[in-house]
């Protein structure tokens, strides 16, 4: 499995254009204001229904997260639960996103994971059911059913579908890992930005709330940041550690890669208003 070039289900990364915080909520959940699109840059899944009361994950991304962790698992689990659905599933995930990177791979997994287990399963849950169940294992997790770029407001999980241009990224990975809940119980974090209405938010400058902070504690993410903003428009996306740079061509974007220190990980991607993931279930 180490080398299937594709299994069938695409989970793709996202990134946060601008990342507001606008408030706290009692639960200790922070109120955001952010901009959610895609990328062609993806982790793959496939999976085999079966009538055993089981679920079986077969993965690459050796022992890091334990099963009872794996934001997959925990998907299957809980549609199964919801639903009675009494057979199981044999999982296969090809991981190639970078965790915990602001990216949101896990979210993304999981998200492949109820509406492809919900179509194999044959369960009939709505996309509005299956993004309700989503958000109980993640904020981030009904953006990824819904499959298009959105403005999202709450813990982002309300959704407002928006068209924006879809440049060519240059990703850059530091070697790092910034933990959400970290970022998020931070003293000194920003969360007091005046909430806007997103027409506002949409024509004016796009920044993130995170990064000040994240890139006060990482050097790794500053050093990567410095570099990029001298080739492009530059941010971070999510809580961290990865930032972006916006390209308008492909050829810009390889160009910029191919001169990045040894000592940094990256990736060339497009911007997508439309999921690999909602582009498969279109197309079949
Ligand atoms: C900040 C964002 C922006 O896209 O991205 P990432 O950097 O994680 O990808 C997300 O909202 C993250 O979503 P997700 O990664 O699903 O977070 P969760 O598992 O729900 O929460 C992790 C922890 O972060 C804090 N948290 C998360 C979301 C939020 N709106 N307010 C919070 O305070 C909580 O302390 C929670 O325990
Ligand atoms: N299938 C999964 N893929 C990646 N991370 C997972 C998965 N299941 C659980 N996790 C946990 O979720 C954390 C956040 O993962 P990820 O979504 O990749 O990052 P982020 O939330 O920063 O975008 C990981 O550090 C890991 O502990």
């Amino acid at each position: 499995m180490a080398n299937a070039p594709s299994l069938a289900w695409p989970a793709p990364a996202k990134l946060n254009l601008f990342l507001h915080i606008t408030g706290r909520r009692a639960d200790g959940y922070h109120e955001l204001q952010t901009l959610f699109q895609f990328i062609d840059h993806c982790d793959w899944l496939d999976f085999k229904p079966t009538t055993k009361d089981e679920l079986k994950l077969h993965s690459n991304m050796g022992p890091v997260v334990a099963d009872s962790d794996n934001l997959i698992l925990k998907a299957a689990k809980s549609l199964k639960l919801h639903t009675a659905y009494p057979g199981g599933a044999e999982i296969w995930l090809d991981k190639r996103l970078p965790m915990g990177g602001g990216l949101g791979g896990g979210s993304s997994d999981a998200a492949t994971t109820l509406v492809a287990l919900n179509e194999l399963w044959q369960t009939g849950l709505s996309k509005q059911e299956l993004m309700a169940l989503g958000l109980k294992l993640g904020a981030d997790v009904p953006v990824f059913i819904n499959g298009v770029a959105a403005f999202a407001e709450g813990v982002g999980e309300k959704l407002q579908a928006v068209t924006v241009p879809e440049p060519w990224y240059l990703v850059l990975v530091p070697d790092v890992h910034v933990s959400t809940a970290e970022i998020f119980q931070h003293p000194e974090l920003v969360r007091d930005t005046p909430k806007l209405d997103q027409g506002s938010l949409l024509a004016g400058q796009w920044h993130n709330d995170c990064q000040a902070l994240v890139q006060a504690k990482y050097p790794q993410v500053a050093n990567a940041l410095s570099w990029l903003l001298e080739y492009a428009p530059s941010r971070m996306t999510g809580t961290g550690a990865c930032v972006f740079g916006e390209f308008a061509t492909q050829q810009a974007a390889l160009e910029a890669l191919a001169l990045k220190p040894d000592n940094l990980q990256g990736f060339v991607a497009k911007g997508l208003n439309r999921s690999p993931l909602e582009l498969r279930r279109v197309q079949l």
